[in-house]
């Protein structure tokens, strides 16, 4: 099997920047993005644009979509529930399902409706995307890691890994992709919250010797005792090479999170402080600078 037609069900910054790739290698017509009918209402009127350019991709309501041979799901994971609606009028017997969401939780929710034979596990990377106005801007695209779990049909990775090859988009098949999830989710839980949580920069979260940065890092280091307590073996190089990641990137640049804050969207903090809190509680682990950003950032969220 080749895919030919992809769905994404997202088109902020990472649909976006994902899709305009595709569709510049297989045409237009090759990408779609599947949005429930309200949705779809909403934003009938947005002019987005790719790095100045205007977007010409299309938008298409739920109830008129029909199955797409790859869906990429590419929502902020507070939008998950009901983009598992929008993805039943798309998932065929032979659809295939990958997502791009940050942290561990979004492929098993797939896989209980959708099943584990089509969804790989995966995660986006590397990129400078801000997505702010309907305007997306990036230099760096980044890349994709993904792989099977243990029910993925070997032939849904290899199929996927094909497209992106054929579209030019930086990707890497892992071996061990749960470790590569978690090594996100100990980054994401870092400088995401702590960007989110004191309006910072990614230059602000690694000044040296800041309160930002102990913030950012102890985050880390909470999540690294969770994950090596859940049998995932991050060390504390993985936490060193991701905060060196960090201080390699534009000082002025900042995360998917800080950028929810300035746009007053519901954050995705019940995926990363969440997810920490419950499974810390669940081993015994101590975790407060979770618990402090868990509560921080919900008290933001609900000064709007
Ligand atoms: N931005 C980045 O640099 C990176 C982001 N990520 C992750 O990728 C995922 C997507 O992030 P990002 O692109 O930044 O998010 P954005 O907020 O930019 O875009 C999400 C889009 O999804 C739409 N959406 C939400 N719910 C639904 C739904 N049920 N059906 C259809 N569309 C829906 C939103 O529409 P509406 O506005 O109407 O709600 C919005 O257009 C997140 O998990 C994020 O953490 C990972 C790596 C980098
Ligand atoms: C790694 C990082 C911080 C940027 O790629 C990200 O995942 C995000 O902004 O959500």
């Amino acid at each position: 099997m080749q895919i030919n037609k992809v769905a994404f069900i997202g088109k902020g910054g990472v649909g976006l920047l994902y899709g305009s790739m595709i569709a510049q290698a297989l045409g237009d017509d090759a990408v779609e993005y599947v949005m429930d009918d309200a949705r779809f209402e909403r934003h009938a009127d947005d002019a987005l644009t790719v790095n100045g350019e205007p977007c010409a991709l299309k938008s298409v309501r739920a109830s008129e979509a029909t199955p797409a041979d790859l869906v990429i799901l590419t929502v902020k994971t507070t939008g998950l529930d009901q983009a598992l609606k929008t993805m039943e009028h798309i998932v065929g017997p032979n659809t295939l399902i990958a997502s791009l969401c940050n942290g561990i939780t979004s492929e098993q929710k797939i896989a209980e409706r959708f099943g584990w034979e089509h969804t790989v596990l995966g995660i986006c990377q590397g990129m400078d995307a801000v997505f702010l106005n309907g305007e997306l801007t990036f230099t760096n695209a980044g890349e994709i890691r993904f792989g099977a779990a243990a029910g993925t049909e070997p032939a849904t990775v290899t199929t996927i890994d094909e497209l992106y090859t054929r579209c030019g988009v930086a990707h890497t098949v892992e071996s061990d992709i749960a470790h590569r999830m978690w090594a996100k989710l100990m980054l994401n839980d870092g400088i995401n919250q702590t960007c989110m949580a004191y309006g910072g920069t990614y230059g602000s979260a690694t000044e040296p010797g800041s309160e930002q940065r102990r913030c950012f890092v102890s985050a880390m280091r909470e999540t690294l005792a969770v994950a090596n307590a859940e049998g995932i073996e991050l060390t504390e190089a993985d936490l060193t090479q991701m905060v060196h990641l960090i201080e390699g990137i534009d000082p002025a640049g900042m995360p998917s999170m800080a950028q929810d804050r300035i746009a007053r969207r519901k954050t995705e903090v019940e995926e990363f402080a969440g997810t920490i809190c419950r499974l810390a509680a669940k081993h015994d682990i101590q975790v407060p600078q979770n618990d402090w950003l868990y509560r921080r950032i919900r008290d933001i969220e609900k000064s709007w």
